[in-house]
């Protein structure tokens, strides 16, 4: 599902205005209508207070709409006017007049702390005061109502996106947005929806439709998508009936020390478990009898030396290597590692230790060949590109790391982004179930499994990330969130195959239901 910018949703209003010859009251009409028919088929015309609170601009104006059409239905409203400004927008006055032919209860005026009404836990906030037109800091007696909502302990659900929210910085001050438990957003999720300094202000989530123009949403490229069952499912490579082990590829596992060889069985039985044709793992010597003995359908290789990887010599050509995972830095592997990276042809991804090499030494960057992925959690994406002050400058960094170096680089963590070529793909899968060690040794493994069977850079990062989320949502229904292990992750991968091909996606429009533990 693609991200529509701030400036592409204005642009997709526009086009639609003009092609489908309306007014852009009638498409606030749709949108104002849309947020009725949610609101009316949970609430069945129950006799629940709703206050309305409306801002100027459209987003206010949405909320004057939805007033008119609850009104007429016989529902209990109270709209409310947070009088910011004097600039009302064209649409907002239309539909501001049109309320005042339905009720006669007039809207009341918000100005100031003095006109705050008291708002009971029972009653229903509908948050339509800024949308996505937030440009500058808000007012003190607006935040101070924010904080108002808050403490009524009310079920707030916000228009569009939470007001306060920007669409494209982070808020300075947590009371700076209003705390909504369900937001419905027109036609696109925002991009703040996904990045982990903006969770903390959504919940919940729900597109509705207020069919935008259907060209224009295909044909527009957007700076991000977040991507779903049939969002990966095109990528899937089927099986022919006469293919054999050579069919799906030789994939190479590099890394480990002593004490961290299991990290190479699990990258090395997740590449596996993803369908690689054949799997063979370098380790030094100490790895070969538990890999041997964990892994019998592994291949080993190793080193000469007992504890390290020293030098990186073998005689099999691999369709590619997944390097890094528990290989420590001392001086002997990052030799062997610049080495490796000056001669390796192999589509390459890189993990943990290799991520940490590459940061320490930046003049090795410069012999990544084009489209290596790096899957950095956040801690070694900021050794390798530098610190960051919010999300977004986080993403410009990475983009301008990625375009510079040519390489894919996966930002992991929940709502694991892949960035390449300008683009950031969000993956919706995963779970906190997946905050334990070895999680992300099982990812290099599945991605460099599937870029061993021909898949492209992009499709194995984005098709891996959202195997490996599924495996967890699948295995946390019998795990728990605080049982699951990276082992647990690999044992359901070929649930989560299966499941491409079954049920219907969990909609998008709408986090994912997990257990009570992870709604705030
Ligand atoms: N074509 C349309 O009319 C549609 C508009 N839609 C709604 O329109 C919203 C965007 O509307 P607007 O662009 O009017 O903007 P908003 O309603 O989000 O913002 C209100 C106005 O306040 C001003 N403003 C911004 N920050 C302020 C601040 N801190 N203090 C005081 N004033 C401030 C802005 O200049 C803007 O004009 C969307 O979020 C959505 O809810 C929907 O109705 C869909 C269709
Ligand atoms: N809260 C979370 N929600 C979803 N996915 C998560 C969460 N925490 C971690 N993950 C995922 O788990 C993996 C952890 O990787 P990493 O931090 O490299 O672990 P390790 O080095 O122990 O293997 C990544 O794929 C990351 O996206
Ligand atoms: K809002």
């Amino acid at each position: 599902m693609k991200i529509f910018s701030k400036e592409q949703i204005y642009e997709g209003d526009r086009f639609t205005i003009k092609k489908q010859n309306i007014s852009s009251s009638e498409l606030m009409e749709r949108a104002g209508i849309s947020l009725f028919n949610w609101l009316d088929a949970r609430l069945q015309g129950a006799p629940v207070p709703i206050l309305i609170f409306c801002g100027i601009g459209n987003n206010g104006g949405d909320g004057l709409v939805l007033a008119r059409h609850l009104i007429s239905h016989g529902y209990n409203v109270k709209t409310f006017i947070v009088d910011f400004s004097d600039k009302r927008s064209k649409d907002f006055l239309i539909n501001y007049e049109r309320l005042k032919e339905t009720t006669k209860d007039w809207p009341v005026s918000i100005h100031s702390v003095d006109d705050f009404p008291e708002i009971s836990s029972q009653d229903i906030i509908i948050d339509a005061i800024f949308g996505v037109g937030l440009n500058r800091p808000i007012s003190d007696w607006v935040i101070a109502l924010f904080k108002h909502f808050k403490a009524s302990k009310a079920l707030t659900v916000s228009v569009d996106i939470p007001s306060g929210l920007y669409t494209d910085k982070t808020p300075k001050h947590e009371d700076d947005v209003v705390t909504s438990n369900l937001i419905l957003s027109f036609q696109t999720p925002k991009l703040v929806f996904f990045l982990p300094e903006t969770d903390k202000y959504i919940d919940q989530w729900e597109i509705l439709n207020i069919d935008i123009d259907a060209t224009y949403l295909e044909t527009t490229e957007t700076e991000a998508e977040v991507l779903g069952k049939y969002d990966v499912l095109p990528m899937y490579k089927q099986r022919d009936k006469f293919s054999h082990k050579g069919s799906y590829g030789h994939a190479l596992i590099i890394g480990g020390s002593y004490g961290k060889i299991g990290a190479v069985q699990l990258s090395s039985r997740s590449a596996l478990l993803s369908g690689v044709g054949l799997i063979t793992a370098f380790v030094p010597k100490c790895g070969y009898i538990p890999l041997q003995t964990a892994l019998p359908e592994a291949m080993v290789i190793t080193d000469a030396d007992k504890k390290l990887i020293t030098d990186i010599v073998f005689d099999i050509i691999p369709d590619a290597v997944g390097i890094g995972i528990g290989l420590g830095t001392d001086e002997k592997t990052v030799k062997a590692f610049e080495s490796f990276l000056k001669n390796n042809t192999a589509p390459l991804v890189i993990d943990a230790d290799g991520l940490n090499i590459l940061s320490k030494n930046k003049a090795l960057l410069k012999y990544l060949k084009e489209d290596t992925i790096l899957t950095p959690h956040p801690k070694e994406l900021k050794r390798l590109i530098g610190d960051w002050e919010d999300d977004f400058d986080k993403l410009s960094k990475t983009k301008a790391f990625v375009k510079k170096h040519k390489v894919l680089v996966i930002i992991k963590g929940a709502n694991s982004i892949s960035v390449y070529q300008d683009k950031l793909y969000i993956n919706s899968t995963g779970n906190p179930g997946l905050a334990t060690g070895g999680t992300g040794d099982v990812l290099t493994g599945i991605i460099t499994g599937l870029r061993a069977q021909g898949y492209t850079a992009l499709e194995s990062a984005c098709f891996g990330t959202y195997l490996h989320g599924k495996s967890a949502d699948l295995a946390i229904e019998f795990k728990g969130y605080q049982s699951l292990i990276a082992s647990d992750v690999i044992s359901y991968l070929g649930q989560a195959y299966l499941d491409l091909f079954k049920q219907a996606d969990t909609p998008l429009s709408e986090k994912e239901q997990k257990p009570e533990e992870v709604k705030k």
